[in-house]
């Protein structure tokens, strides 16, 4: 069998807790690797400041062999903070409005691709197979082919990709596309997304959808493209989940929380994950249903992210005094209605919250997958399970049909949702939850990788 080859620019190496950090992509390939092995190559998370890199730093833990590299420090400002974080993540979430150009960050993202493909080079063998992840890597597989390497390349987008008209506003589109035709298989989080791929194509007159759909052509190459929706270790997680009602963190919890119904968010900082419009549907449902007032329990864990990126920072500060402008208006002596965290919770005690929480409220204003949402699914209860709410703009919401969707700019809609969930009967939430487990446990994420793995490995 051909070896593994995971490139990534964020990695997940175990610590001695076996701790994760926070981030759906660095949670879900580490379960995959686990399960194949292979080797993982990324960025260390370190600066070299202005030395240039030195050679790759190997490290094995079980099945898997980690490669990592440092950047320097411009390369960490132009290609991860300016082009990767200031261009195409607002772009692909539909954020015309905070994407900043610059030619010097362009730059900075096709040398830092050129940096890896050279690091990546001296490892490959004739036929391992290359899997590329997310956008911060679109011209991987460019760079390699340059160099000669004819292995099969695939690439999974793990963020949205936008209509035309949103990606277009973006001055190198054309070079992005032009990037991603170098694979031999495109796979996007959903339909929508891959829908909206070709129909870029299209509509700039410089491709087409092929065989059926499952093939695009352009750029003078022909690749395969499809819609894999990533997933989650679904058994591994609800058994995380009843042995976390043991855990001390979760104990302290359930007991401060007694005689309340918990509801609980949980989201990187980020602009795209709508936590000041979830706030306000929180105080819009404590204003209209004064019989929950004191009996209900917001708790909002966010940890930071990406703080070097103007907008992020000015959203810890948003987010901050949201919370306590909303305490100080709703709340009473004995009642602190929202409780916010800014700290990264380990994923085995957020099981344990999740499963106390009568509500998961995940409400993105886009979002290529979201996690949060099937791990809080897996967590709960099958005799009591509590209720999903979930944003029509999370690739989850392609899935979870069982959950009550929501549109997260609509506040008193989410507010009425908070309120039907809280109210919702035993048998209609165990219904909705067993129609998600169901999937969730035949497309976990073992399902996604193997589906993903043989569609590139066929030709
Ligand atoms: O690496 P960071 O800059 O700290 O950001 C964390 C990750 O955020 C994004 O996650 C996405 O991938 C998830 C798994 O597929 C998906 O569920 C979620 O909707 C996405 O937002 C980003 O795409 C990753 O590259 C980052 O590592
Ligand atoms: O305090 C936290 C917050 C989040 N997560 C994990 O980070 C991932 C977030 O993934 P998701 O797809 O929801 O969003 P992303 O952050 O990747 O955009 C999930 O596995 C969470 O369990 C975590 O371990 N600790």
């Amino acid at each position: 069998m051909s070896r593994l080859v995971v490139v990534s620019n964020r990695v997940t190496v175990p610590d001695k807790t076996g701790a994760a950090p926070a981030g759906g992509l660095a949670v879900a390939l580490q379960a995959a690797l686990e399960e194949r092995g292979g080797i993982w190559m990324g960025w260390s998370g370190n600066s070299s400041g202005n030395e240039e890199p030195g050679p790759l730093e190997m490290q094995e833990h079980g099945a898997i062999t980690y490669a990592l590299t440092d950047l320097t420090d411009t390369d960490v400002e132009e290609y991860y903070h300016g082009f990767a974080n200031r261009v195409l993540w607002p772009i692909c979430h539909y954020r015309m409005d905070l994407a900043e150009y610059g030619r010097k960050e362009m730059a900075g993202y096709f040398r830092v691709n050129r940096f890896f493909a050279q690091k990546l080079a001296p490892l490959l063998k004739e036929d391992d197979i290359i899997w590329v992840h997310d956008y911060h890597l679109i011209p991987l597989a460019a760079e390699l082919r340059q160099m000669g390497f004819k292995n099969k390349i695939g690439f999974f987008l793990h963020i949205p990709w936008p209509p035309a008209d949103v990606l277009f506003t973006m001055p190198v589109h054309e070079q992005i596309m032009r990037g991603l035709s170098q694979y031999d298989l495109v796979g996007f989080q959903t339909d929508f997304d891959l829908d909206n791929f070709g129909g870029g194509l299209v509509r700039e007159g410089i491709g087409e959808r092929i065989d059926g759909g499952k093939k695009f052509s352009t750029f003078g190459r022909t690749f395969k493209g499809g819609a894999y929706s990533i997933s989650i270790e679904t058994e591994i997680f609800s058994k995380f989940a009843i042995k976390a009602e043991k855990n001390a963190m979760v104990r302290k919890a359930r007991q401060s929380v007694e005689g309340k119904d918990l509801i609980i968010g949980v989201d990187r900082l980020d602009y795209s994950k709508g936590i000041t419009q979830r706030i306000d549907a929180f105080e819009q449902f404590v204003a209209t249903n004064p019989d929950h007032h004191n009996k209900v329990t917001y708790l909002q864990i966010t940890p930071k992210s990406r703080s070097e990126v103007p907008e992020y920072e000015q959203m810890q500060r948003m987010v901050a005094e949201q919370a306590g402008r909303v305490n100080g208006a709703i709340g009473t002596v004995d009642w602190v209605p929202i409780r916010y965290i800014n700290r990264s919770v380990p994923r085995p005690v957020l099981a344990g919250l999740y499963r106390l929480a009568k509500i998961g409220l995940v409400t993105p204003l886009r979002d290529g997958m979201n996690l949060v949402a099937k791990e809080y699914v897996a967590a709960q209860d099958p005799e009591d399970p509590g209720v999903l709410v979930l944003s029509r703009f999370a690739g989850a919401a392609r899935e979870l049909r069982g959950a009550l969707l929501v549109n997260p700019y609509d506040i008193e809609g989410t507010a009425h949702a908070i309120a039907r969930g809280l109210s919702m009967p035993l048998d209609e939430r165990k219904q909705r939850w067993q129609m998600m487990m169901d999937h969730l446990l035949t497309y976990d994420i073992n399902r996604w990788c193997d589906d993903f793995l043989k569609d590139l490995i066929e030709d």
